[in-house]
């Protein structure tokens, strides 16, 4: 399932964060989190991936690899928020920022990748003030604070998460709608909006999934296929 999947995400990856790009490539970065929050690429490979882009010794290539996390951040929910807000990706990221560091031990920010850090830090702390499992960016916040460093103005706006995630799938003995029991030769199926188990009757449409990210045509149940499709054809 994830096989080819992965490899177009490494062959976008590569082109996102190409040291000869002059300005960010938001397509291949939004095409990037499409492929996070339709489930087709594991969120560990694409982070750990994106981290090792970050770390690159050219800045440019880290830039652009912040820019790519930051969107990821923003556009695919809980799936990447589990991977980058902890002690050891906060870690990984303050030592990047002073890696960047003019000459040794300077504060001076005129350096755009530890600006970068600094940044999405800031919003990352801003955006979790209150979800305790993601503590680990208000205390890298707080150590980078007292280390003496001067964050950018903090614009709320850039702090609002959009995309929710496709609920859990839910199991049963019975479909969901009109509770026929499960057999062998009933099988189960699973609604990709609500998450829900159905019947193969009650579940035999498919549709897009604007809110969750999902592009492509998936299984949906007959409720949520209304729900979705409600504004189309009057
Ligand atoms: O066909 P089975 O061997 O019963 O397996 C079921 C299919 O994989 C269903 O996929 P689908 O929802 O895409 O149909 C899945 O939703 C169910 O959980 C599985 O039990
Ligand atoms: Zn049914
Ligand atoms: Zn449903």
């Amino acid at each position: 399932m994830f096989r080819n999947s992965t490899s177009t995400f490494d062959r976008l990856l590569e082109k996102a964060t190409s040291h000869l790009l002059l300005e960010p490539d938001w397509d291949s970065i939004l095409q990037i989190c499409d492929l996070i929050r339709q489930g087709d690429v594991p969120p560990k490979h694409a982070v750990v991936s994106v981290r090792k882009k970050i770390g690159h010794e050219n800045p440019n290539v880290g830039m652009f690899a912040l820019q790519c996390l930051e969107s990821m951040m923003k556009n695919c929910g809980s799936f990447v928020h589990d991977e980058v807000a902890t002690k050891e990706f906060m870690e990984f990221l303050r030592e990047t920022a002073h890696l960047s560091e003019p000459g040794c031990g300077q504060h001076g920010n005129s350096n755009p990748v530890k600006e970068k850090v600094l940044e999405l830090i800031q919003v990352w702390a801003h955006a979790f003030r209150s979800e305790s499992q993601y503590k680990a960016c208000q205390d890298a916040y707080n150590i980078l604070k007292m280390e003496g460093h001067t964050f950018p103005q903090l614009r709320e706006a850039d702090a609002m998460f959009a995309a929710e995630t496709a609920p859990e799938w839910k199991d049963g003995e019975c479909c969901h709608r009109c509770r026929v029991q499960f057999s062998t030769f009933q099988r189960k199926h699973h609604c990709r909006c609500c998450g829900q188990v159905f019947c193969s009757k009650c579940s035999s449409k498919s549709s897009i999934i604007p809110k969750f990210g999902i592009e492509k045509e998936v299984r949906v149940c007959d409720s949520c296929y209304d729900q979705l499709n409600k504004n189309e054809g009057g």
